[in-house]
């Protein structure tokens, strides 16, 4: 007997399928669109999406699920779009679920001092929200503006603000996931204790979109700060960073410490729109901030930065005044991202524990200076977690093709390393697929063959967003 072969439907007959699950004019197929959502802030793929898809509820991204699953279409999640390790780029003809219209805050609980949010919510509409009820969301980053909850969630942000807060994980008191089948988790109803096996919110957390999608989000919110003061140091060579790190943590409660390079420095005065903390030149610079609650605190800050010049530790520094000039230092290393994006940066997010930082730097830098001679390496990052960002710059008569895979070459070298200091080769910007090649560098064949079967029960059909974190 001939076995009947089902007709395989058109790529345009499943878009208008798709087209009735949602709201009219809620899918996308026009060029600009396919190209503005098909991509994050990497430079590396071509975007190459079928179609946009926003949905407005809950129930519709569970119809979106079941249809890719009928047609075997891979979905991609997108928010704002700041990622930095391609974890929300549609290169291979995937759907991108948009969750623009799933932008509201809905709730809020005093006495819990959490807030119901919608997927897409912007950050800075969590924070501005926390201020005005007297409160504070402490996850905090330079592209607070555009990225969404539901994206920071996916890749576990973390930001400037770390060292006393933690990432987004520590924020995330429930939420509402709908998985790879298109079914609905409620996990762990916003408690706050909650003994009752597996914590399955804590594995969609940082699963970059490959389990399930975000819908809803229960978010804490945390005890505004006082009078947040920053100083900016400057520090005579790089091993001087930690003991001055040591010596504030002595001291008082730190709520950042960066650093950046002289190079990552002169390309943000370089913009002309900010300030230099001071005049002193020096190859490295510390920003810490701390809130100056009394008097006192202020004092021993002061106290703390004297027994670091007088180390030899510092060779100069400022301490802001008022929220203006807090402003002022903070741009100073917030601006660097955005700045250098003009160069095509090759990126890399790295870490290890604190105490191994100066003799990691120091390997790392061995190997950029040898095998990068000719390129700009920009050194800077959240130092005080243990995380370096690591930007090599693109030379203007490199192509793109050619500079990427050059860098490629390095990276094995640079990845080694991470390794032998027990590192990360994604401090906090994800795996997504720039990072995805090299994962077995910090996770074992065991804990990845974990992951897989993992994503097998939550996905199986391997349709939610598709090649990021592994193949
Ligand atoms: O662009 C980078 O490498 C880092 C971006 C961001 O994580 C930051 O810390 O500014
Ligand atoms: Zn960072």
């Amino acid at each position: 007997m001939n076995r009947l072969r089902v007709p395989q439907m058109t790529h345009a007959a499943q878009i208008e399928v798709l087209k009735t699950l949602v709201e009219p004019g809620k899918v996308l197929t026009d060029a600009d669109s396919l190209n503005a959502y098909g991509k994050d802030w990497t430079k590396h793929f071509a975007p190459a999406p079928l179609a946009i898809v926003f949905p407005k509820t809950v129930e519709q991204v569970q119809a979106i699920v079941r249809w890719a699953n009928e047609h075997r279409i891979g979905l991609v999640p997108s928010g704002g779009r700041t990622g930095l390790s391609a974890a929300a780029v549609a290169a291979n003809g995937e759907v991108v679920v948009a969750f623009d219209y799933m932008n509201q805050i809905l709730a809020f609980n005093e006495y819990d001092r959490t807030v119901v949010c919608q997927p897409g919510v912007v950050t800075k509409q969590l924070q501005l929200f926390a201020e005005d009820k007297g409160l504070y969301y402490p996850v905090d980053f330079a592209s607070s503006g555009s990225s969404q909850i539901g994206g920071n969630i996916g890749t576990n942000a973390g930001g400037i603000k770390v060292i006393r807060y933690g990432m987004t994980r520590n924020w995330v008191a429930g939420l509402k996931v709908v998985t790879g089948t298109g079914e609905l988790l409620e996990l762990n109803r916003d408690l706050i204790k909650n003994a009752t096996g597996y914590d399955l919110r804590q594995l969609f957390i940082g699963a970059e979109g490959t389990l399930g999608f975000v819908v809803e989000a229960t978010m804490r919110l945390e005890r505004a700060p006082k009078n947040l003061t920053a100083m900016v140091l400057g520090t005579p060579d790089f091993d001087s960073i930690m003991p001055v790190l040591h010596a504030f943590q002595n001291k008082l409660d730190l709520t950042a410490f960066e650093f950046f390079s002289d190079k990552a420095l002169a390309k943000v005065l370089a913009r002309g729109d900010v300030p230099p903390a001071f005049e002193t030149d020096c190859p490295f610079y510390a920003l810490l901030e701390f809130e100056a609650a009394t008097e006192e605190v202020a004092e021993q800050a002061l106290a703390t930065f004297e027994h670091c010049v007088e180390q030899g530790w510092v060779l100069d520094g400022v301490m802001s005044q008022s929220e203006q000039q807090l402003q002022n230092l903070w741009k100073l290393r917030e601006y660097i991202s955005e700045t250098i994006s003009h160069w095509t940066p090759y990126k890399n997010d790295i870490s290890v524990t604190v105490g191994k930082v100066p003799a990691f730097l120091h390997d790392i830098d061995a190997i950029v200076e040898k095998n990068y001679p000719d390129f700009e390496v920009i050194w800077f990052g959240h130092i005080g977690d243990g995380n370096l960002h690591l930007n090599i710059l693109k030379p203007e008569d490199l192509s793109k093709d050619e500079f990427f895979a050059k860098c490629a070459v390095v990276n094995k070298w640079v990845f080694e390393t991470v390794q032998k200091y027990n590192g990360s080769i994604s401090a906090e910007h994800g795996v997504g697929m720039t990072k995805r090649d090299y994962l077995h560098y910090s996770r074992s064949e065991a804990e990845i063959a974990c992951m897989k079967a993992i994503k097998a029960v939550f996905d199986p059909n391997g349709i939610m967003n598709p090649g990021k974190i592994f193949n």
